[in-house]
């Protein structure tokens, strides 16, 4: 059995008042390439920022084993710009001597820019090297938000397929979010939709087939997923909570949720197989 890198159980997370992250329990195993989905405001940055100890759950626990190391890619770069810094200087800043900066941005493809400066770089340049920073601490858990955006299309399959031989490599664990709907579905082994709530939890082949995820994405990008229609008993407002008709509070994990991630409150759809 893997290590458990992190386990979280029923952290909830409320600011301003306001319920953004509702209970929820998921285990991150060495090993795993974990991808969060869900729409914007879903809560999926303010999540991934609690495992981080960033922010700070209002209820429920987090644990990771002590002295884990962890590699974060946020999901924007915000650096003065009236600062001069290098792409070397930048990496050094991170605590990265020149021979694990050269290696690192060589992993990542962009050792050619050792000497750019960082406010110059693209998009997708700039996603690499926040992804050469992390890595450049032989990360034991990989958390990355967002890690493909700015980055073309061509780029963002090598980038998943980069992510994955790192896990390989470093024998880490992966959590990461996304918006790439297709990319997550051809490359990543677990997704939980997230909706202030997990609405659903599973491999990318049985969670395309949940009605929660239909419900959540729309029936749109449903179909375009090769995905088919299912009652789903409730539904969330703008804000992601559950409105009309259904509980979402009962219910079991359904088929396609794997062990360690559990709905809470769980969404109960009826699948027609
Ligand atoms: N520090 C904060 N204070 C108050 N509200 C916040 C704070 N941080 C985030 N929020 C709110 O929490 C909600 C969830 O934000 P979060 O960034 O976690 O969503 P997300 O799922 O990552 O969205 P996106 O896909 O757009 O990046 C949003 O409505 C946001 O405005």
């Amino acid at each position: 059995m893997n290590e458990v890198l992190a386990e979280l159980s029923k952290v909830s997370v409320t600011l301003n008042d306001r319920l953004i992250v509702d209970r929820v329990s998921l285990s991150i195993k060495r090993g795993d390439i974990i991808t969060i989905i869900g729409p914007n405001g879903a809560g999926k940055t303010t999540l991934i920022k609690t495992i981080l100890g960033i922010q700070k759950a209002s209820s429920g626990s987090i644990s990771l084993p002590p002295g884990l190391v962890i590699g974060y890619v946020p999901q924007t770069l915000n650096l003065e710009t009236t600062l001069p810094l290098s792409v070397e200087r930048f990496m050094a800043l991170g605590g990265c001597d020149r021979k694990g900066c050269q290696q690192a941005l060589a992993r990542t493809g962009v050792a050619h820019l050792m000497a750019a400066s960082v406010h110059h770089l693209s998009g997708g340049e700039k996603q690499r090297l926040l992804l050469a920073r992390a890595l450049a601490r032989q990360p034991g858990l990989l958390v990355l938000d967002e890690p493909a955006q700015g980055v073309d299309i061509n780029g963002q399959a090598a980038l998943y397929d980069l992510v994955r031989q790192l896990r390989d490599e470093l024998n880490c664990g992966v959590i990461m979010i996304s918006h790439d709907l297709h990319l997550v579905m051809a490359a990543t082994d677990k997704v939980i939709c997230l909706n202030q709530h997990v609405c659903c939890s599973g491999f990318p082949e049985d969670i395309s087939h949940d009605p929660a995820f239909i419900e959540t994405f729309g029936t749109a990008v449903a179909e375009s997923l090769a995905v088919y229609h299912h009652h789903h008993n409730h539904r969330h407002d703008l804000h992601g909570n559950v409105i009309g008709g259904g509980s979402a509070i009962d219910g079991t994990l359904k088929k396609g949720t794997f062990d360690d991630a559990e709905a809470a409150p769980t969404c109960s759809g009826h699948h027609h197989d």
